[in-house]
């Protein structure tokens, strides 16, 4: 369970926003939602532990989140809006890289699949168009189990079936209890899901 407690953003000295208050159990997504600039990015990295709060705080499981932060950094994955892939790995080459950094052999194959990629495992990714490297970064969700999801607009540049695909693999997230936060613009396949507007 994540729970944020009156969660406080300021970023240049600008305070982004504050009192943001929400929960989601286990098996739960939230969408957060707004304008441009209204902080949905900001609030993912606080939760990831990739920025301080600047008041609140950040429970799971009823205690302080960030006090440990690579204990933190174990319980999550982070999408962010950039994909974070290196160009001279291939695909598959890039999962591997990604299982060993969460300390998981993961299946690289799975991984692929799940996400449509195996006819591209052998490539490096800087062959890949703006979805086929979106659909990679998510593969790699697919790799080893976390029991939470931070996901920046996780379907941009998405085709309707790569949507299609992510829907699937959220859906056996959340039925294996993790939880999901998700900032969007766009409709994501998350039946059910709570929506917090900044
Ligand atoms: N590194 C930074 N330094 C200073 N201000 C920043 C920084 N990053 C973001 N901001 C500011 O923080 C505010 C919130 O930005 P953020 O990216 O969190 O918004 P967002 O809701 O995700 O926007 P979008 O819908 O455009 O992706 C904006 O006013 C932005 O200018």
């Amino acid at each position: 369970m994540l729970e944020a407690r009156e969660l406080a953003c300021l970023r240049g000295e600008r305070a982004v926003f504050a009192g943001v208050s929400f929960r989601v159990p286990p098996g739960a997504a939230l969408l957060l939602t707004g304008a441009n600039g209204a902080g949905k990015s900001s609030l993912l990295r606080l939760l990831a532990g990739l920025l301080r709060p600047a008041a609140g705080a950040l429970l799971w499981e009823g205690e302080d989140a960030l006090g440990d932060r690579v204990e933190h950094a174990r319980r999550l994955r982070y999408l962010s809006p950039q994909d974070a892939l290196k160009p001279a790995l291939t695909a598959r080459e890039t999962l591997a890289f990604a299982a060993r950094l969460h300390g998981a052999a993961g299946d690289a194959g799975a991984a692929l699949a799940a996400l449509g990629l195996l006819p591209l495992a052998e490539l490096p990714v800087r062959l890949f168009s703006t979805g086929q490297r979106r659909r990679l970064a998510l593969a790699r969700l697919a790799l080893a189990p976390a029991p939470l999801w931070l996901l920046d607009e996780p379907t941009l540049g998405l085709d309707t079936a790569a949507v299609s695909r992510l829907g699937g693999l959220l859906a056996r997230h959340r039925e294996g209890g993790g939880a999901v936060v998700a900032a969007t613009h766009l409709p994501l396949p998350l039946p059910g899901a709570a929506e917090f507007r900044l």
